[in-house]
């Protein structure tokens, strides 16, 4: 089982730096912190590379779920973890590593605008534009085609995440 690099590190890190240039700007008139969400565990490092590139006030926040097993999805969000603060009156962005169905995120938008936030966006650093999802992404990274990737916080199996790429299995 051979893995093709699809994305490189180079190329990862140089989006990212424009990823949080936008970022800044979107956001520049708010005073207040932004709660950056990261949703775990496969959006541990590219929040980790992108925080350190915004030059807002950023606070953290993490939550953990999970819905697949290899490289289907089962379908049902499992939450492991949740907030430990209340989002309201907050500008919130969701840092997510893939939007691919687009389950996991819909599931989350649906109860992070519960806590009814000033303003709720949405960066991933991958997506994939085969689903129909109607996910809003104001921050998108790399569309990639139908194909299961791994590296830079995506797993199989949870093999793979420390990859500073993004590639796939041949
Ligand atoms: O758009 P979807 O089809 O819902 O897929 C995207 C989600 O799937 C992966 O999480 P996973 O359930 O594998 O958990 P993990 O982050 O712990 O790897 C990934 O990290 C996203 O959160
Ligand atoms: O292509 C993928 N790779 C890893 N995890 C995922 N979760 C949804 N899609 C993917």
């Amino acid at each position: 089982m051979a893995l093709k690099v699809l994305i490189s590190e180079e190329e990862i890190q140089k989006k990212i730096e424009d990823l949080a240039s936008q970022i800044d700007d979107y956001y520049k008139n708010i005073t207040d912190e932004i709660v950056a969400v990261c949703v775990l565990k496969g959006s541990v490092n590219f929040f980790s590379d992108l925080v350190k590139k915004i030059h807002l006030n950023v606070n953290y926040n993490f939550i953990q779920v999970s819905s697949y097993s290899g490289d289907i999805t089962t379908g049902k969000v499992k939450v492991k973890s949740w907030l430990d603060e209340p989002l309201e009156n907050k500008h919130v962005l969701i840092v997510e590593d893939i939007v691919d169905t687009g389950n996991t995120l819909k599931y989350i938008v649906r109860y992070l605008e519960m806590q009814n936030p000033s303003s709720l966006e949405i960066t991933s650093i991958v997506l994939k534009t085969i689903h129909e999802h109607g996910i809003q992404v104001r921050f998108p990274g790399f569309e990639i085609g139908d194909k299961f990737v791994v590296g830079y916080g995506l797993d199989y199996n949870e093999k793979y995440r420390n990859l500073p790429y993004i590639g796939y299995i041949e």
